[in-house]
């Protein structure tokens, strides 16, 4: 890659950003400016030694003692998930008891949109969601619907055409806080109240959200949602993901896969499902150690993190992308699909491009690593723990020698 100059007010907003010091404590590959922290998070450098940890202390030296007394005190096994879902709860605006740490996103979304349909009132039958929501979100509803005998409806409108949708006949409003592709940001205190006016429960995906921005469930009044470990939290490649559930509905949710560790006291070894207390119980299975272990490790990261610096930070590094690249708008074809409006805005830009699957391999090559999204579109996805406005800069003067060479 080559050395560029900085333009001396990228390197003053760099000069007085509060966050520059988190920086140090990722590990970023040299010659890369990183811009897919939104697929899978960099790697926070005190995991690898929590990982050695508790693989040769705590599995290797205390073996099955690590359940109840791990090598260190206070890290026992069992009480592993809790203890990272109050750090997600922290960044979620939830409580740590509404929060259940493990297995994947799509397994959770199983889960919680059972539970609302579960709560939802008599004789509604539709599950209301963005056609262009996540796959697995649409996947997943599709299959909970053949499990319930086809007798639902999974009705998909435009985003934009979700308020006019919301009748009396729909259970559940399934929705993505932030569009995987274009990065458009919804508005998810207003949509959840005109829901719930309807008498709709509502389930938010909060993959793109949680750790990239301040989420507030609890004074959205939102019901259940769900969101990914691996991406802004830096949880590491498959970690697991949390579910929230809103504390009123705890006692009248179903628990749709009641595993015994969900169970309130899972040795007892019952013959019926009795639920822990909480958001616990749903926790199906043996929390998996070494993945929570690691993400535990890296929410310790956000620990100083002012949220509201993070948001800051978030528009600072995506308003300053899409200033540098709109130049290149006049010159390639090249169309910013990314609201400029901040409170529409995740923490990714996208652009459509007719080729932009081989822009972004270009790209990839020259060591600007973001994602090309089916059918054209190249995001790019900003951290703002770790991205620096220089990176920025970097970034903007990559797209464009690649562009300039294709040309
Ligand atoms: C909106 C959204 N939901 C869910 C997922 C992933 O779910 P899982 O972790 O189960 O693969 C992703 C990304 O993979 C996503 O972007
Ligand atoms: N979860 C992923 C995976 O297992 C492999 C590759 C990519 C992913 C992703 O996270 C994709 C991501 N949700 C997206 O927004 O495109």
């Amino acid at each position: 890659m080559t050395t560029l100059t900085i333009p001396d007010n990228l390197l003053a907003l760099d000069a007085r950003d509060p966050l520059a010091h988190k920086r140090g404590e990722f590990h970023l590959p040299r010659g890369v400016v990183y811009l897919d922290g939104n697929s899978l998070g960099a790697l926070p450098r005190r995991v690898p030694a929590r990982l050695a940890r508790v693989a040769q202390g705590e599995w290797g030296e205390q073996l099955i003692r690590s359940w109840s007394a791990g090598a260190d005190a206070g890290q026992d096994w069992m009480a592993l998930p809790d203890r990272v879902a109050a750090k997600i709860a922290r960044l979620i605006g939830a409580r740590p008891h509404e929060v259940a740490v493990g297995d994947s996103t799509s397994v959770n979304t199983f889960k919680v949109l059972a539970a609302a349909l579960g709560v939802a009132g008599p004789g509604r039958r539709v599950i209301l969601t963005d056609a262009d929501n996540f796959p697995t979100d649409l996947y997943v509803a599709q299959g909970l619907n053949a499990l319930l005998g086809g007798t639902l409806e999974l009705r998909r409108v435009p985003a934009d055409d979700i308020e006019a949708h919301l009748s009396e006949d729909v259970a559940a409003l399934l929705l993505t806080q932030v569009d995987y592709r274009t990065g458009r940001r919804l508005d998810l205190a207003a949509l959840t109240a005109q829901a719930q006016a309807k008498g709709i429960v509502t389930v938010w995906d909060l993959a793109h959200s949680a750790g990239a921005f301040p989420v507030d469930l609890s004074g959205a009044g939102a019901d259940f949602a769900v969101g990914c470990g691996y991406k802004f939290l830096n949880g590491g490649p498959g970690a697991p993901a949390f579910l929230f559930a809103a504390e009123r509905h705890h006692s009248a949710a179903p628990v749709a896969i009641s595993g015994w560790m969900g169970h309130a006291d899972p040795f007892e070894m019952a013959r019926d499902f009795t639920p822990a207390p909480g958001a616990r119980r749903f926790v199906a299975g043996t929390p998996v150690v070494l993945s929570l272990s690691a993400l535990d490790e890296a929410l310790d990261v956000f620990a100083d993190v002012d949220l509201d610096a993070l948001r800051a930070k978030s528009l600072s590094l995506t308003d300053t992308f899409i200033d540098l690249v709109e130049p290149l708008a006049a010159r390639f074809p090249l169309t910013l699909v990314t609201p400029r409006d901040h409170a529409r805005r995740g923490s990714q830009v996208s652009y459509r491009h007719p080729q932009a699957r081989e822009v972004m391999a270009d790209l990839i090559a020259a060591g600007i690593i973001g994602d090309f999204r089916t059918p054209d579109i190249l995001r790019f996805g900003f951290t703002p723990l770790y991205h620096s406005h220089a990176d920025v800069w970097q970034a903007a003067r990559g797209v464009q020698a690649v562009l300039e060479a294709r040309a």
